[in-house]
């Protein structure tokens, strides 16, 4: 069954600086917090800040959980391609970190997994909002965000070959 998220209205392209600072922002956020035994970022969208993140706490230890929702712009069902199989006590002082959380589908899923773990996001949609400890920006539910992963830099446009 897939939900085709209809036509965001918004476009959101975020810069590589954007995403570096609100990660870094993200990571000041939750400095304050007692000492975590590590990071599980959800890939892919969680990759990138879960690095930043890690660096930024002097956090060494990263696990991944594997989930997939979108084909583009279209949600299907969640799938989980590979678990976080080195946390226990259902995350209990570990930090989960994605990108964004949008309907809230693959957040809502990953905590019935790891209950206890901290969830932080850089950006989050009101459908989903409640469903993260901590994010850093929020952005209205027609709004598709960019992500710079996805897109070309404008330097590679300007180099002639
Ligand atoms: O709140 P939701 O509506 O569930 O959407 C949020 C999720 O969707 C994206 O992942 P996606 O499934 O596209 O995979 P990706 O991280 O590999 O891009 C994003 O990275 C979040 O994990
Ligand atoms: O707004 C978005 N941008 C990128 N990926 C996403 N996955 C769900 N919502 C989004
Ligand atoms: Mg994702």
């Amino acid at each position: 069954m897939s939900n085709k998220i209809q036509n965001p209205e918004k476009n959101f392209p975020v810069t590589w600086e954007e995403l570096h600072r609100n990660a870094k922002a993200l990571a000041w956020r939750l400095a304050d917090h007692a000492k975590w035994k590590g990071i599980i970022a959800i890939t892919r969208g969680g990759l990138v800040p879960a690095a930043i993140i890690a660096r930024e706490l002097d956090i060494r230890v990263v696990e991944t959980i594997s989930v997939k929702s979108y084909d583009h712009q279209t949600q299907g069902e969640i799938r989980v391609l590979k678990a976080a199989s080195a946390v226990e006590d259902g995350g209990k002082d570990w930090l989960l970190i994605d990108d964004l959380v949008d309907t809230g589908k693959t957040a809502a899923h990953v905590r019935k997994l790891l209950p206890h773990a901290h969830f932080a996001t850089i950006y989050a949609k009101p459908a989903g909002r409640t469903l993260v400890d901590t994010f850093i920006t929020e952005v209205s539910q027609d709004t598709w965000i960019f992500f710079p992963w996805d897109l070309l830099p404008v330097s590679y446009l300007q180099i002639e070959r």
